[in-house]
């Protein structure tokens, strides 16, 4: 059995301890009560307990060396978990991180011993919390799993055994063109969900393509100068696949603004804009969209 932590109760927090639970000791760290059973519940079927401990902090000097650690929190909030976590590790911990945005993954990677493998797990399966307790898996979709420091990227087969539970998880060697991939999307999907207060499906409305072919043609010359090849009809192709696949659901940003609570703009958007002026590229309509969720009041 691999010793799992899982660091976040979150909707994909939850949804990862629901499937590694299984077959693995899996920990869950959480700052709220721990005494609460937390369930898993999907479309009309009866709910489920999940069946991981949880537990905070001041726990973790008690538990056991994990085999592998999952941050499962936004991409503003790693680092500081990240340093919460860093004397519990063993050396040789296995490290995933889990985020939509572009975090820092080399201030991360510079925090690591030389034992230590980082990967990054990009997902699109889909979840909500409807109670602080309960998670609701709304959308399948594939998570994607690839090194991040050189010895994640020199063994590969540390981690796909371990973390095989999860559904539809694929391992590729080139996590960097993925994330940047999966960064369009939600450049063309999140800002707009949220600023216009809608689904992502209303997004195929005519009176949006103007603009998220602005926001796709600056992410992708920003991409092209970073050395990914991705084309602009594979960057619109992509989100508006994604916005048929989850006509639906409301983005993880409307659901942010929504409950007045901070949103990943400044790694999504915010991003590109960075990125715009390192490479000399100009990205306005990036800029715009961050500059109005700035505007909004939970905004990190
Ligand atoms: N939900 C979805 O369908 C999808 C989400 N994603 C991405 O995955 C990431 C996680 O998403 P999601 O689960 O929805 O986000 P949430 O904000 O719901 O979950 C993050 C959780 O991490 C907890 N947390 C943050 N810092 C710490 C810490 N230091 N110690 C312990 N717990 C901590 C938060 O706790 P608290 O509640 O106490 O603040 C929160 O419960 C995001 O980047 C999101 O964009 C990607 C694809 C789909
Ligand atoms: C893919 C998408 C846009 C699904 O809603 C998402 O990742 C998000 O909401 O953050």
């Amino acid at each position: 059995m691999t010793n799992i932590l899982i660091v976040g109760d979150g909707a994909i927090g939850l949804l990862l301890s629901h499937f590694l639970s299984h077959k693995n000791n899996v920990h869950v760290l959480t700052r709220k009560p721990t005494c609460n059973t937390r369930f898993y519940s999907r479309k009309n079927a009866p709910s489920h307990n999940i069946n991981a401990r949880f537990i905070n902090l001041s726990d973790l000097a008690q538990q056991p060396s994990y085999d592998v650690v999952i941050f499962t929190v936004k991409a503003f909030q790693v680092q500081d978990a990240f340093s919460q976590i860093k004397p519990y590790l063993a050396a040789n911990s296995i490290l995933v991180v889990s985020h939509n945005g572009m975090g820092n993954i080399e201030e991360l990677i510079s925090q690591l011993n030389t034992q230590q493998a980082l990967y990054f797990l990009t997902t699109s399966m889909a979840g909500f919390k409807s109670t602080q307790y309960i998670v609701q898996h709304t959308g399948e979709g594939q998570s994607v799993i690839g090194g991040c420091n050189k010895l994640a990227a020199k063994n590969p087969q540390f981690i796909s055994p371990l973390l095989q539970a999860i559904p539809n998880l694929k391992m590729v060697n080139n996590i960097e063109q993925l994330r940047f991939e999966k960064l369009l999307v939600n450049v063309a999907i999140n800002p707009l969900t949220a600023l216009h207060n809608i689904k992502n499906g209303q997004l195929r409305a005519p009176a949006f393509s103007a603009t998220i072919m602005s926001l796709l043609y600056e992410g992708c010359r920003v991409a092209n100068a970073k050395g990914l090849n991705i084309a602009l009809a594979d960057a619109l192709n992509n989100a508006y696949t994604v916005m048929a696949l989850t006509a639906e659901n409301y983005s993880s940003m409307q659901q942010d603004i929504a409950n007045n609570r901070p949103t990943e703009i400044m790694a999504i958007c915010g991003y590109i804009s960075e990125q715009g002026k390192r490479y000399n590229i100009k990205t306005p309509a990036n800029n715009e969209l961050l500059a109005k969720i700035q505007a909004k009041k939970s905004v990190v």
